[in-house]
C-alpha cells in the first residue's frame, strides 16, 4: 500500500533581487514566494513552491483538509477534490501585469508538485517519468540566458543586494544598473561565461521600443548563433511592434507577446494580425493562459509557441500543452518568475515530459543563483539542467535555509508583489500602464 499525507505545511519565503525593469514597473530589492510540505506515512517529503500572495495562502488554507489523510497513490482524485473546491471561490482573472494574478492555478500546482515528489519517491521514479502520456523525453534541458534592463539601486534607499566578494562577471554586473546595448550585451557574456547559455531572451517594456531593437541588434552582433527574443508583455501597438521589429526580423526567433489588447481588439487579435505581417514566429505567456484561450488563439492564428509556465499551467497540464503542440505543428516553452530551486527542478521535471522539439525555457534563476533553499540547486551548465535520475523531484530541502528565507518574509510585511515602489525612485507618482514602456513617462 502507497503512504497517506499526514501533515502540510506552508511557508511564505522571499529572496532577495535586482532592480530588473519590465512594464509592471522595477522588481524591489526582494520577491515573495510560498514552498508547500507535504509529509507522509513512510516518512518521506514532497515540496512545492510558487508564487505567494495573501489569496494563495488563504487558497492553500481551505486546501489542506482535502489533502491531509489522502492517499499519495489517489493524487488525481485529491487534486479533483482541491480543484473543485477553489472553483467555489469563482472566476479569477490574469490581470494586464506581467505576472499571474489568479489564486486557484498556483495553489492547484504547488500541491500537485509536492504529491508527485512523494508519488516518485513511493514508486522510486523521478516525476518527469511519471508525468503526461509519454514520461521522460529527455534528460536534458535547455535553459535561455533571461536578461533585463536594470535600474540603479544608489538611485534608491532599499537594500538591493550589492555585489560582496564577487565570483565572476555575473555577481558583479547583475547588480548595476543595465540601460544601454552595451550594458545588455555585458550582462549577456557575464551569463554567457557562467552558464554557457546559447539563447538569450531580453525583457522588453522599458524604454522606447526603438531603443530595445536596438539592444537586440548589439547582442545579435555580440552572438550571432544565439537564439534571440525580446518581450515587452504586449505595451506595443501592433502598428509599433510590426515597425520595429520588421527591420530586425532576421534576428529573431520569435517575439514573445510584441502586442496586446489595444482599442477594441483583443491580443488574440492583434497578435495574430502582427503575425501575419511579419511572418516572424509568436511566443506567449500573457494571451493563451488556460485551454479555452489556446483554443481561441490558435484558432485565430496568435501564437507558435505558448509558454506553459507550469506554475500557472498546472505540471500535468503543461505537459498536456507540450503534448498538443507536438501533435499540432506547435512548439512548447515555459514562462518564468523570480523563483528558488524548487520551482527550477519542478520546471526542468516538465520540460523534461514535453514531447517533441521544446524551446528552451526560461529561467529567473541566474538573478537568484546563491540563495538556495534546498541542499543542492540544479545547475545550468552549458545552458541546460540535467533531468534528475532520483526518485521524485530530486531536491532536498535545507531546513536553514528555508527558515533564513522564511525570516526574511515575515520581516518584509509583503503580501504580494509590487513593482510601482521602487519605480517611484526613478519617476514620482510612477503609475502602471500596460500600454508605455515603464521609462517612457
Ligand atoms: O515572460 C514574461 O512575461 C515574464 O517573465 C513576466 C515576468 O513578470 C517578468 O516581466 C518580470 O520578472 O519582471
Ligand atoms: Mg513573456
Amino acid at each position: 500500500m502507497l503512504p497517506t499525507v499526514t501533515r502540510m505545511t506552508v511557508v511564505p519565503v522571499a529572496g532577495y533581487d535586482s532592480f530588473l525593469l519590465n512594464l509592471s514597473g522595477g522588481h524591489a530589492p526582494w520577491f515573495i514566494r510560498c514552498v508547500v510540505i507535504l509529509e507522509d506515512s513512510a516518512g518521506h517529503r514532497g515540496v512545492g513552491e510558487i508564487p505567494c500572495s495573501d489569496g494563495i495562502l488563504q487558497g492553500l488554507d481551505q486546501c489542506e483538509a482535502l489533502v491531509v489523510g489522502s492517499s499519495v497513490a489517489a493524487l488525481k482524485g485529491t487534486l479533483e477534490r482541491v480543484r473543485r473546491r477553489l472553483a467555489a471561490n469563482g472566476r479569477e482573472e490574469r490581470g494586464r501585469q506581467t505576472f499571474d494574478l489568479r489564486v486557484a492555478v498556483h495553489v492547484i500546482t504547488a500541491i500537485e508538485s509536492a504529491l508527485f515528489d512523494l508519488m516518485g519517491q513511493a514508486v522510486a521514479l523521478p516525476v518527469a517519468d511519471l508525468l503526461g502520456r509519454y514520461g521522460r523525453q529527455r534528460d536534458e534541458v535547455e535553459a535561455l540566458g533571461y536578461l533585463f534592463l536594470l535600474g540603479d539601486p544608489a538611485r534608491t534607499d532599499l537594500p538591493y543586494p550589492q555585489p560582496e566578494a564577487p565570483r565572476d562577471r555575473w555577481d558583479e554586473v547583475r547588480r548595476r544598473e543595465a540601460l544601454t546595448p552595451e550594458a545588455v550585451v555585458e550582462l549577456a557574456r557575464a551569463a554567457h561565461e557562467r552558464y554557457g547559455f546559447r539563447d538569450f531572451k531580453l525583457k522588453g517594456g522599458v524604454l522606447e521600443p526603438e531603443r530595445e531593437a536596438d539592444c537586440i541588434r548589439a547582442l545579435h552582433e555580440a552572438f550571432p548563433e544565439a537564439r534571440l527574443t525580446l518581450d515587452p508583455n504586449g505595451a506595443w501597438s501592433l502598428e509599433e511592434a510590426v515597425r520595429v521589429l520588421t527591420p530586425i526580423r532576421h534576428m529573431l526567433s520569435y517575439a514573445e507577446d510584441p502586442c496586446g489588447q489595444e482599442q477594441s481588439w483583443s491580443g488574440r487579435e492583434t497578435m495574430a494580425e502582427f503575425r501575419r505581417r511579419t511572418g516572424l514566429p509568436t511566443a506567449t505567456n500573457m494571451i493563451a493562459t488556460d485551454f479555452k484561450q489556446l483554443q481561441y488563439a490558435l484558432q485565430v492564428g496568435a501564437v507558435d509557441i505558448p509558454l506553459a509556465d507550469c506554475h500557472f499551467w498546472t505540471m500535468q497540464g503543461a505537459v498536456t500543452v507540450g503534448e498538443l503542440c507536438h501533435e499540432w505543428g506547435l512548439t512548447w516553452g515555459s514562462h518564468s518568475n523570480n523563483h528558488f530551486d524548487i520551482s527550477l527542478a519542478m520546471m526542468t521535471h516538465v520540460a523534461a515530459a514535453c514531447p517533441g522539439e521544446i524551446t528552451a525555457i526560461d529561467t529567473h534563476w541566474i538573478w537568484q543563483d546563491g540563495q538556495r533553499i534546498t541542499r543542492e540547486p540544479l545547475p545550468i551548465r552549458d545552458g541546460r539542467l540535467r533531468v534528475p535520475e532520483v526518485p521524485g523531484l530530486g531536491v532536498e530541502l535545507d531546513d536553514s535555509k528555508l527558515e533564513q528565507a522564511h525570516r526574511l518574509y515575515r520581516s518584509l510585511d509583503v503580501r504580494q508583489r509590487d513593482d510601482a515602489l521602487a519605480m517611484q525612485y526613478l519617476i514620482e507618482g510612477w503609475q502602471f500602464d500596460p500600454k508605455r514602456p515603464a521609462l517612457v513617462r
